[in-house]
């Protein structure tokens, strides 16, 4: 177990699933109406005024996007109440726009934190991804390894045969020669239209029977989830992909300089962090907010590192 850390006590565990469920309360009064951005503001807006009553001296170094482009959360922006422990902060208020504008699976407001130089900076390009729950010896996936390499790898470790893992996959015509090869192997291929961050850490709940993630999502979301699998002690390796000089321009002025890294977990996430979660939708991670007469009910998660604590957290919210 890693030491823990006076910096992230001092900002309160708990405190963050007020976060999320703010957003997530927001974003859900909008679920199912066809609007991605309105969702999308209404989670911003709440998870922002939720952040800056916090005692943290807050950065946002995952968030909405360039300043230029994001009014709010924008990468950068201070939050918190400008003073107490130095935190660095990777937020989705709505992961999952699409999901939650026609109220399918998994949509959640999330975010990260960790001490400050903690998470990697990642422009807001694709990650090539793989991920799987803990138990497996370390190092047992590899983005330069075959997904066929990695399924026998995985089913090996889990006394099985390769026809018993599955395998979950961003539904995406950039995955169709990988997803034949997962068939051709013999595994299951669960394909989900969005949100790769609930699905990575489906590979930690042996309720989803997901064993693997594999392929290409966002950058923000490949950190947001491996700071979850830090907490679960699953495996994750992340590789940015950049299709062009003007996201390899970007890549720069956020200071990573090697272009083709695999980086695993503790690279992406590093020292103690915490994550949490509330769902918008429900999904096999959380269920999502409910609204009944007088009240208001919410699902969240909240994990830590160093402890490896994971604590489920049910609201009840009086109108
Ligand atoms: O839709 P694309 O371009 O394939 O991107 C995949 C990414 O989009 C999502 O499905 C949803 O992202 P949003 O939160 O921006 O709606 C992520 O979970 C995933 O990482
Ligand atoms: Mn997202």
């Amino acid at each position: 177990m890693q030491p823990v850390s006076n910096t992230l006590d001092r900002v309160l565990v708990l405190e963050m699933v007020r976060v999320t469920e703010a957003a997530a309360i927001a974003a859900s009064t909008l679920v199912g109406r066809g609007d991605e951005k309105a969702a999308d503001a209404a989670a911003v807006e709440a998870m922002r005024a939720a952040l800056n009553e916090l005692y943290m001296d807050g950065t946002v170094v995952i968030g909405e996007g360039e300043r230029d482009e994001a009014p709010m959360l924008f990468i950068g922006e201070k939050v918190g109440l400008g003073k107490g422990p130095e935190i660095d902060i990777a937020l989705d208020p709505l992961e999952g726009t699409t999901i939650c504008a026609t109220a399918g699976p998994n949509s959640l407001a999330v975010l990260a934190i960790a001490e400050k130089g903690g998470l990697l900076n990642a422009p807001d390009v694709y990650m090539d991804k793989i991920a799987c729950g803990p138990g497996y010896p370390a190092g047992i996936i590899d983005l330069d390894k075959s997904p066929t390499e990695n399924v026998k790898a995985v089913a090996k470790a889990k006394g099985v045969d390769p026809h018993d893992i599955i395998v979950c996959v961003l539904n995406r015509p950039r995955h169709e020669a990988m997803i034949a090869e997962l068939r051709a192997v013999g595994c299951g291929v669960m394909l989900i239209g969005d949100g790769d961050v609930a699905g990575v850490i489906a590979t930690s709940d042996p309720d989803t029977t997901i064993d693997l993630y594999m392929g290409q999502g966002g950058a923000p979301e490949g950190v947001l989830a491996a700071a979850a699998l830090r907490c679960t002690g699953g495996q994750f390796k992340g590789r940015l992909v950049f299709r062009n000089d003007d996201e390899r321009a970007r890549a720069a002025k956020w200071g990573v300089t090697d272009l083709d890294k695999q980086y695993d977990l503790t690279e992406l996430a590093r020292g103690d962090c915490i994550f949490a979660a509330t769902g918008v939708t429900d999904g096999s991670l959380l269920a999502g907010v409910k609204r009944m007469p007088g009240k208001m009910t919410t699902e969240s998660v909240v994990m830590r590192a160093s402890s490896g604590t994971v604590r489920w957290v049910k609201g009840e919210h009086r109108l």
